[in-house]
């Protein structure tokens, strides 16, 4: 006798999800993960289920890796916690900081440590004010960010973040932090080719800059690849054009690879494969294939040398900024990466592998365009294949998927009527053919519901 009933009363009973219609949920009940291997997870019900999105976009290098248990184990016997305020430091940090230096373009030396992507965010809103004001030019305070980005769900994150919801909620954004449009071609370029359509976004940069002022701009911020906004893979012409533009003003660019660091893409950080030099680098997630939780800022040599030579005391931090036993782990699996040449396996082998089975997806009658980099995809559920008309809001496409999916055995995301896989990067190309073929099969069933 499973204890799911009693677990999902208790659930709703005390615990209040995160971005959850509470109300529902609480009427639905919660479906309870109780273990994971691999790339699958087993609910309370003993169904296997392929984790297309390593859980949040994290467990790249797959469950149960018995290395970043150890390495666990070992530091919490050895320092289960100290800090790094008051000039102190452990080991662990220590280690850590000198391996992300190697790891990270060469440009990118030195680490500010938090627990979690949206503390990144924080943290690199307050860098890069306090290393204008170092430079003496504290006017130039205004961060430049995109419409329905995602930077985390801190009051900094979730403004520097660009999705209405989030600012409609406890009233954002926050003064100092202005929104661009998105690179987001399927959605709105129509009559215009990629190339155009990515220079005319980047565009907008240079003429918000030239609104605002220069002397006010302090930096842009951008995913690589937007990740919960639909993973929105910009045209090859938008990157080259951002950087010339930040480089034209002088602003600060700030990569948020939260999601796309760590191999995601096919490189070790996403930036290297855009062709960009950003000034600061926010990582989160893969750096510990999401088993403890930990945020990195990597800061350029361009904003260290400020910091250190003119910034005096950065009254900022936090307190499990680099803790311990979650950079030992961090290093545990960063050693992990190297040691299997997972990024060149994404990158040679089963990146185009998943994408070449994927893209095969684009034939299915409700499917309007599928795309991808590396191991991250979407598809588009459309209503109509020849003019992209999606369905009516009403028959939820995206959600009544995600619900097949489940229910056949696979886990993706649906952001909108966009579907979403990024799966462990560890995934073998017959675990490929098996998402790809639960994903089929849950396009079917959609399509059939929303035909009924
Ligand atoms: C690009 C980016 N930046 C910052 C954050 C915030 O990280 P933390 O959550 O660790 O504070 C993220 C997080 N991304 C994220 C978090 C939760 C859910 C989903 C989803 O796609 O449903 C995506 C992210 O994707």
């Amino acid at each position: 006798m499973s204890n799911t009933k009693e677990w999902q009363q208790q659930d709703a009973s005390h615990h209040l999800h995160p971005f959850t219609h509470f109300q529902a949920l609480n009427q639905k009940g919660s479906r309870i993960i109780t273990g994971a291997q691999g790339v699958y997870l087993e609910d309370s019900e003993g169904h296997k289920i392929l984790d297309g999105m390593a859980g949040l976009w994290c467990v790249n290098m797959g469950y149960g890796r018995q290395e970043l248990v150890d390495a666990a184990t070992k530091q919490m016997q050895q320092l289960p916690y100290y800090n790094l305020f008051f000039q102190t430091s452990h080991p662990p940090a220590v280690q850590l900081a000198t391996l992300l230096a190697e790891v990270t373009p060469a440009h990118l030396n030195r680490v500010f440590f938090t627990g979690s992507g949206s503390e990144c965010n924080d943290t690199v809103l307050r860098m890069v004010r306090h290393y204008w004001a170092s430079l003496g030019q504290p006017d130039k305070q205004v961060i430049i960010s995109r419409h329905n980005a995602y930077h985390g769900s801190t009051v900094a994150g979730a403004s520097l973040g660009g999705m209405s919801g989030m600012h409609a909620q406890g009233g954002l954004p926050i003064p100092g932090i202005v929104h661009i449009d998105q690179p987001y071609h399927f959605g709105e370029g129509q009559g215009m080719s990629p190339h155009d359509f990515g220079l005319a976004r980047a565009r907008q940069l240079e003429e918000k800059i030239l609104a605002l002022g220069v002397d006010k701009v302090a930096a842009f911020i951008g995913e690589p690849i937007q990740g919960a906004g639909g993973v929105i893979i910009p045209p090859d012409s938008y990157w080259p054009e951002i950087q010339r533009i930040c480089d034209k003003y002088g602003i600060l660019l700030i990569a948020d690879e939260v999601i796309c660091g760590f191999g995601r893409t096919g490189h070790w950080f996403a930036s290297e494969g855009f062709g960009i030099k950003p000034d600061l680098m926010c990582l989160a997630k893969g750096i510990t294939s999401g088993y403890l939780p930990m945020g990195a800022v990597m800061v350029g040599d361009r904003v260290a040398k400020v910091l250190i030579e003119q910034g005096g005391e950065f009254n900022h931090g936090f307190t499990y900024s680099g803790h311990p036993v979650a950079c030992a782990v961090a290093i545990a699996n960063i050693q992990l990466m190297q040691s299997e040449s997972i990024v060149k396996r994404v990158h040679d082998s089963i990146g185009p592998y998943l994408q070449r089975r994927w893209s095969e997806l684009a034939d299915h009658p409700i499917v309007g365009e599928t795309r991808g980099k590396g191991l991250v995809a979407a598809l588009e559920i459309v209503q109509d294949k020849g003019t992209n008309a999606r369905f009516p809001a009403s028959a939820n496409a995206g959600m009544t998927c995600r619900e097949f999916c489940f229910n056949n055995g696979l886990v993706m995301r649906a952001v909108g009527d966009t579907m979403i896989i990024s799966p462990p990067l560890v995934i073998t190309e017959e675990q490929v053919d098996e998402l790809v073929d639960l994903a089929r099969r849950s396009l079917d069933l959609t399509a059939e519901r929303l035909a009924g």
